[in-house]
């Protein structure tokens, strides 16, 4: 792979992640993950832009890139880093090897976080909101943007560019061929619409407020370009993603999309003979429904769709008095991610003693659902509980309509 070009003196290398590895150790990516580096060369000194750690031969990548650049032989000046996640600062300890002499400029928070992970304290410099730092007819400005997505995170701004070094903020899962959003095939268009929501749903919901927050503060900032850290550079579009990524981050408090997320699980099918009913009930209403069976289908999918969803309807029979594990995970999931008030059924079946109801009303309280109603049954589902589920998702399919 070759560098590429921004503008003149700006530019991004990449590792593209195949599909092998769980990212953050938790998360499918099967269409791989992109981990991009960008370098500012102003007429007196050379920036770096946030690492890659070496995963799936990316410093390899990363590091031929750069022997293109010929920054083995100008050397670089400084190492900004946005945030201090592995994925971006694995590489820092053969970094400070190669360039012993660059400045290491990162948020106050991010100082003691250097030390504790990488043992480097020698020419760390904190930067403060707002300031600046010149390479010559170029000027890096530092925003602080705390919890998008850890506490030390800060963007980095290429002032006279307009071009906005964002790290985890606004990317997608994904690999792309080309660099830039107006280079995307039709198929890559499709792909990053599920990839950004997905990403942002399991990397970066539970920080919605600080994304929201966040982006007001990037409106003093004028932008051509926004470069995260994974997926493309929105050129053709830099607004798209904001905005794209604002709507996902008021999801957090609704209005939300006008569909449901129905994730059930069943060992003998007693509580998967319920979904029909409760599909017609919704669709009766013509209202977008999302099913999804656990765990054959991972939580991170579960995730991406329950987090654009104002209705959720959980299916579950009882196991050991209590919920089927692996709706539990789920929920768990779910109630770490932030997915609250959600308009909700839940169903399933039990054998003899019943206990899934009990435990799934403290999900309840914790993710301040508003429930909707219930249909637990002994066994087999009756034709009357059947009518009822098919009912209790039509009025659930009307209140969604309706928010
Ligand atoms: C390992 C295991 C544990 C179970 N524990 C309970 C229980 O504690 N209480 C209960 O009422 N039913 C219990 N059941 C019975 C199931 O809830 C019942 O068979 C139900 O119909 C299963 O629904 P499904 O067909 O959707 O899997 C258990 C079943 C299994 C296999």
């Amino acid at each position: 792979m070759k560098p590429d070009k921004l503008t003149n003196g700006v530019y991004r290398v990449s590792a593209k992640i195949g599909t092998r590895d769980l990212f953050e150790g938790i998360w499918p990516i099967p269409n791989g993950v992109m981990l991009n580096t960008y370098i500012v060369q102003g007429t007196e000194k050379t920036a770096l832009i946030d690492l890659v750690k070496d995963w799936d031969g990316a410093l390899k990548a990363v590091d031929e890139q750069l022997s293109d650049l010929k920054l083995n032989d100008s050397g670089v000046d400084y190492l900004i880093i946005n945030h201090m996640e592995p994925d971006h600062t694995g590489a820092m300890n053969a970094f400070v090897s190669k360039y012993p002499n660059a400045e290491i400029l990162c948020s106050e928070k991010a100082v003691p976080l250097i030390k504790s992970f990488y043992k480097i304290e020698k020419n760390v410099r904190s930067v403060k909101d707002g300031e600046t730092v010149d390479l010559g007819g170029k000027t890096l400005k530092f925003i602080m943007t705390p919890n998008i997505h850890w506490p030390e995170t800060m963007m980095t701004c290429a002032e006279e560019d307009q071009i906005l070094f964002s790290c985890d903020a606004f990317g997608s899962f994904g690999r792309y061929e080309k660099c830039f959003d107006d280079e995307l095939t039709e198929e890559e268009k499709v792909l990053i619409l599920g990839e950004t929501e997905r990403y942002y749903a399991n990397i970066v919901s539970s920080f919605s407020s600080f994304v929201i927050r966040g982006i007001a503060k990037l409106a003093e900032c004028p932008l051509t370009m926004v470069a995260p850290s994974h997926g493309v550079v929105w050129r053709k579009e830099p607004q798209k993603i904001v905005d794209w990524y604002l709507r996902l981050a008021k999801y957090s408090q609704g209005p939300r999309e006008k569909e449901v997320t129905l994730v059930w699980s069943s060992m003998y099918g007693n509580t998967a003979a319920l979904v029909p009913s409760l599909v017609a009930g919704l669709e009766s209403e013509n209202v977008l429904v999302h099913v999804i069976e656990i765990p054959k289908v991972h939580e991170s999918f579960v995730l991406e769709k329950a987090w654009r969803s104002e209705g959720l309807i959980v299916g579950m029979p009882t196991y050991e008095y209590k919920m089927f594990p692996p709706m539990y995970h789920v929920l768990d999931i779910l109630e770490r991610s932030h997915v609250t008030g959600r308009k909700t059924i839940r169903f399933g079946s039990f054998g003899w003693s019943g206990g899934a109801q009990k435990q799934f009303s403290e999900f309840v309280e914790s993710m301040k659902l508003d429930v909707i109603g219930c249909v637990e049954y002994q066994g087999a589902p009756s034709e009357e509980d059947k009518q009822k589920a098919y009912e209790m998702a039509k009025s659930l399919a009307q209140a969604v309509l309706l928010a």
